[in-house]
């Protein structure tokens, strides 16, 4: 895959990804974090990536937000599916999640969050997830007691690339493969010519030992079992909570890992741990023999009459002769059953089999002597044997265990992967449930949306608390009303349901439509009237905006406050002319509903959210702006209120005429 055509992949970041290892699948899965492991990619730029794979795939020109007000209020959609997340993958990957005009695109989502929404989020599931994420490869592993050997430097360069784990070395002919075998436990010969070779040692040939990792290197398998087995576990827990079904037999991976120590050797086995303590506790099981065979000595010599003959006598003080001589008369017994003691208890110490006791008879043989000692030579033969007796059943233990584990091995990435996706899909059926969502309809030839009982979870009141909003628009319109009304609110549920229903998602509300809409421009309200340069850049905004293509939606919140009211009327007059030729549909919130209605050429249609009266001095509004009705101000229904309750109305009458 070429991955500069991915968008937003140039030529340095495509070098970046093709240092990583499964970079084509993960772009294929959106796999933000697996993405993000590639050198130098931050989260964001990999959720971007998977993001451009996505648009790839579906031929989406992208560029639906269109404005930074639009940009914010997906990310606050994003940020509350995120927070029902509860691993650090599932946050990232519901970065891909983003609006889009392609229908196949919303498709893909809608038909995989009917699914999502469905799953019962449960404590339990919850619990597991923390202890899950993506697995590790296990790393600056080396393995000392084997060797890959070949004669072909092609051959050495891969093996070198494909187990860096293993000395790789080249070997000319069958005699320097020999020489190898002396000093490595186990070769393995990659070249087919070195089959049926006769040499000493541990020597395979595997001609295709890429196949053939569990032979080769069963460390490997054994070491990302062992470094992955608590993400493995908790990956268990969260398909038996969760009631899915496993990629791999629980009770198969349960039984691998009791067999696997945490430092990726097996464990249980009595065999190897016999042969490693032999090994171990040899020099001092050597040295314990002698004192107990010289403790046996040393009692029979102090009870012993020794009778001396006058020449020997002479001669162990003329030629300070030993008294071994002696001790082999006169104790010969005695000798021989203190070098029993020794060797039965050398090799009840060690543990020794039939074959290697052998060399205890060796180990303590000889000249009678007093203290007598071990002899060297034989010990280190059987340290010789011992040590390759045990390598040779860790390797035969390894490659039995990596055996079982290689078949789980790619299960084991599903397993976790399948955990991971799960917490993807319980934060969306969290976030439906939190907020009372419902599958909206996208209306592909209609425009505009009707929304019923929308609640925005975007508010600044807690949620329970949000009043549920009724609003539809076809074409462009005005919204009025009231300060503090909604009218703000009302267009940030109108962006947020449209754009979570552009993202395949449900939408917070009792039902609702939505046309198919191409972009999002939602302009937030200006801070105070701008100088002459920023209103000279708004007003090419929007003569870029009203120019642009068909089917997007327009989001205004109060254009007049970015210049003097008589100017901003004109203005705001003029691009509803326009975007109401373009088919567009638009909601501009305004305060001057009445003058712009007078400015403009073409009916523009006016809603309104209407104080509908007063409790305890608050006003009390309908938040669901009322159709075709152009809502009274609060100057005005403050003049309203004193007309009708001053003793001296005359004023305040006279004022409310002016309205
Ligand atoms: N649907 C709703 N349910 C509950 N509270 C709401 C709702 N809509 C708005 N509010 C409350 O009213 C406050 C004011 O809303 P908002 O800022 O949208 O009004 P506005 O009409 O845009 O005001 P202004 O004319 O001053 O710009 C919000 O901060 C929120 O606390």
């Amino acid at each position: 895959m070429e991955f500069t055509s991915v968008p937003g992949v140039g030529e340095k970041t495509a070098e970046t990804l093709s240092k990583l290892d499964g970079a084509e699948d993960a772009l294929r899965r959106g796999d933000v974090a697996a993405l993000a492991r590639a050198p130098g990619l931050t989260e964001g730029r990999a959720a971007a990536i998977a993001r451009g794979a996505i648009r790839r795939r579906h031929d989406d020109p992208g560029g639906w937000l269109a404005t930074d007000r639009a940009r914010e209020v997906y990310e606050d959609a994003l940020g509350l599916l995120q927070e029902r997340a509860v691993t650090g993958y599932a946050e990232k990957r519901l970065r891909t999640l983003y609006p889009s005009a392609t229908e196949s695109r919303i498709e893909e989502v809608r038909a995989w969050a009917a699914e999502a929404v469905e799953r019962e989020p449960n404590e339990a599931v919850v619990e597991a997830l923390e202890g899950v994420q993506q697995p590790t490869e296990p790393r600056g592993l080396r393995v000392r007691e084997r060797a890959l050997a070949t004669a072909d430097a092609e051959r050495y360069a891969e093996a070198k690339d494909a187990f860096p784990e293993l000395s790789v070395e080249v070997v000319e002919d069958a005699r320097d493969l020999a020489e190898l075998a002396r000093s490595y436990s186990t070769v393995v010969a990659l070249d087919e010519s070195f089959a049926g070779v006769d040499v000493d040692g541990d020597v395979r040939v595997i001609p295709d030992p890429e196949e053939h990792h569990e032979e080769v290197v069963p460390e490997r398998l054994l070491a990302f079992f062992a470094e992955n087995r608590a993400e493995l576990l908790a990956a268990v827990d969260v398909h038996e909570a969760a009631g899915i079904d496993p990629a791999l037999d629980p009770a198969a991976l349960r039984d691998a890992l009791s067999r696997l120590d945490d430092d990726g050797t097996p464990r249980g086995d009595d065999e190897l741990r016999r042969l490693t303590n032999a090994v171990d506790d040899l020099d001092a099981a050597a040295s314990t023999a002698a004192s107990v065979a010289n403790d046996h000595l040393r009692d029979a010599i102090r009870e012993q009459d020794v009778t001396i003959e006058g020449t020997d006598f002479l001669s162990l003080v003329e030629q300070g002769a030993r008294v071994d001589s002696l001790l082999s008369r006169e104790l010969a017994d005695e000798y021989d059953a203190a070098i029993r003691k020794a060797r039965e208890h050398f090799v009840d110490a060690l543990q020794l089999q039939p074959g290697e006791d052998d060399f205890a008879e060796r180990v303590f043989a000889g000249e009678p002597t007093f203290p007598t000692e071990h002899n060297e030579e034989p010990l280190n033969r059987l340290r010789t044997e011992l040590k390759a007796a045990r390598d040779r059943r860790a390797a035969k233990l390894k490659s039995g265990l990596a055996s079982d584990l290689a078949d789980l091995r790619e299960p084991a990435d599903d397993l976790i992967a399948d955990a991971l996706e799960l917490d993807v899909e319980l934060a969306v059926a969290r976030f439906a449930r939190d907020f009372d969502c419902v599958v909206p309809e996208i209306d592909e030839a209609g425009s505009g949306f009707s929304i019923e009982g929308g609640r925005s979870p975007l508010l600044d009141v807690p949620f329970a608390e949000a009043e549920p909003v009724d609003y539809g628009v076809e074409g462009v319109t005005l919204l009025s009303g009231v300060n503090s009304g909604g009218k703000t609110s009302t267009l940030d549920l109108v962006a947020l349901i449209v754009t979570l229903a552009h993202m395949g998602l449900p939408v917070p509300a009792a039902s609702a439509r939505v046309g198919r809409v191409s972009e999002l421009h939602y302009y937030a309200k200006s801070q105070g009237t701008l100088d002459a340069g920023a209103f000279e850049s708004t007003l090419r905004d929007f003569g870029e905006l009203v120019s642009g293509a068909a089917g997007r939606l327009v989001l205004v919140d109060e254009l007049e406050s970015i210049t003097e009211p008589g100017a901003s009327a004109k203005i705001i007059a003029g691009i509803l002319e326009a975007l109401d030729e373009q088919g567009a549909t638009g909601v501009f919130v305004s305060h001057l509903a009445r003058q712009i209605r007078e400015a403009a050429d073409v009916d523009v249609a006016v809603d309104g959210i209407e104080a509908v009266g007063l409790d305890d001095g608050e006003l009390v509004v309908n938040r669901s702006p009322k159709k075709d009705h152009l809502a009274r101000s609060t100057p005005e229904l403050i003049v309203e209120k004193l007309a009708t309750e001053s003793s001296d109305p005359g004023f305040y009458e006279g004022l409310l005429e002016k309205f």
